[in-house]
């Protein structure tokens, strides 16, 4: 089943697709592995009200050499794909239909890392981008609130081998978090394919 195909989340002026199971698990550990291992991670530093802070999260950018991309407010030159995820590229753009060109690597190393709220809505994304992103190891939750409001509207578990897809007018409407909890959890790697135009 591709996530066209799939179960769509009921959230007005959205167009999101969930596939919880879309891995199966050796697969998934073994991506989580050699990803864990390969990853030159880097921990950005951004700056807030006149002081720098480091981001609560490792990351790491590669893609096309044209795919530059701006996240945490700085420009990044994107590594170039390794085997293993130019392989995980050729299966998401399977499933999605659509050819992709860089993807964000998120570290989140306990429960203490997060992703504060946000719309990818970066102007070099396009007007309705779509970002399809794989999740591997510790499940998170991931939460929904209309952009500017403060109520969270919709959650979803992101847990091992699942594949969420956010497409249409999703950024302009919507924002998502991840936030830290409490609960003791094992490092959730998370891969946001996206298409940068150029
Ligand atoms: O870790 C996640 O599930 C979300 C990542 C995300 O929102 C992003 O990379 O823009
Ligand atoms: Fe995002």
């Amino acid at each position: 089943m591709t996530p066209i195909d799939a179960e769509p989340v009921p959230l007005a002026d959205a167009d999101l697709r969930f596939l919880p199971d879309w891995l199966d698990a050796s697969r998934a550990d073994r991506w989580l592995a050699a990803l864990l291992a390969e990853t030159p991670w880097e921990q950005p530093q951004v700056r807030l009200y006149g002081r720098s802070f480091a981001v609560p999260r490792l990351v790491a950018w590669y893609g096309d050499p044209e795919a530059r991309y701006r996240y945490s407010g700085l420009s990044h030159e994107p590594l170039p794909w390794t085997p293993l995820l130019a392989e995980i590229r050729r299966a998401v753009e399977e499933a999605v239909g659509q050819p992709l060109n860089g993807v964000l690597l998120n570290l989140y190393r306990d429960g203490r890392d997060s992703m504060g709220w946000h719309s990818d809505d970066e102007a070099e994304l396009g007007r309705n981008p779509l970002i399809a992103s794989l999740s591997l190891g510790g499940a998170r939750r991931f939460d929904l609130r209309r952009a500017g409001q403060g109520r969270i509207e919709h959650s979803l578990w992101l847990g091992h081998g699942s594949l969420l897809v956010m497409a249409g007018a999703t950024q302009h409407h919507w924002q998502h978090q991840v936030a830290k909890t409490r609960r003791p959890c094992a490092p959730r790697l998370n891969l946001t394919f996206r298409r940068v135009h150029i």
